[in-house]
């Protein structure tokens, strides 16, 4: 059986923070402020799979109270995410995101972020898509105080005896 889950995710840009969308550090005068490190597509991508499965959301299973997810690295939240769908007999059948960002300009960076995508869920790169767009100067992410990332996934059940 397949199942769909949507994700969407804000952080505030400002400076003295690392900007890491998708795992990758981009080089920027500003970063997004968080708790964790802030990869906001990563964030989109763990709540649209946590959606798929109905298993609530991002700040439930790793609360932004909690000491040990400061400044926590984004990819190991979303390894344990992963982790809880194939616990479940899941696993990622596809994935479409798109990240809104103003600036930088995004488009070297996201080949190295389907990459790290595809490695955490195991799958090939034909599975997994990052997009990204501006907002055409509208709106937080126009004015550049912010980016978001929407995340759609398909998980799909893994099937005994093939
Ligand atoms: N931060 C961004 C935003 C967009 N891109 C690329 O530019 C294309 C055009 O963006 P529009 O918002 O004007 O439609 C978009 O399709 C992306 O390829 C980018 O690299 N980084
Ligand atoms: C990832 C967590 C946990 O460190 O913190 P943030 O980086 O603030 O991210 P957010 O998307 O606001 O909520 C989920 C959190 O609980």
């Amino acid at each position: 059986m397949l199942r769909i889950g949507f994700g969407y995710d804000v952080h505030r840009l400002v400076e003295g923070r690392k900007l890491i969308l998708g795992g990758v550090e981009i080089p920027f005068t500003k970063g997004l402020l968080g708790h964790s490190d802030a990869d906001v597509l990563y964030h989109a991508i763990a709540d649209a799979l946590l959606g798929a499965l109905a298993l609530g959301d991002i700040g439930r299973h790793f609360p932004d109270h909690d000491e040990r997810f400061r400044g926590i690295n984004s990819g190991y939240l979303l390894q344990e995410v992963y982790r809880m769908v194939e616990e479940q007999g899941y696993c990622l059948n596809n994935l479409d995101a798109v990240i809104v960002a103003q600036k930088p300009k995004l488009l070297p960076y996201i080949p190295l972020m389907r990459e790290n995508l595809a490695k955490i869920f195991k799958t090939p790169l034909n599975n997994i898509s990052v997009k990204a767009t501006t907002t055409e100067g509208l709106g937080f992410t126009g004015r550049e105080e912010g980016i978001a990332s929407y995340a759609v996934i398909t998980v799909k059940e893994v099937l005994k005896n093939g």
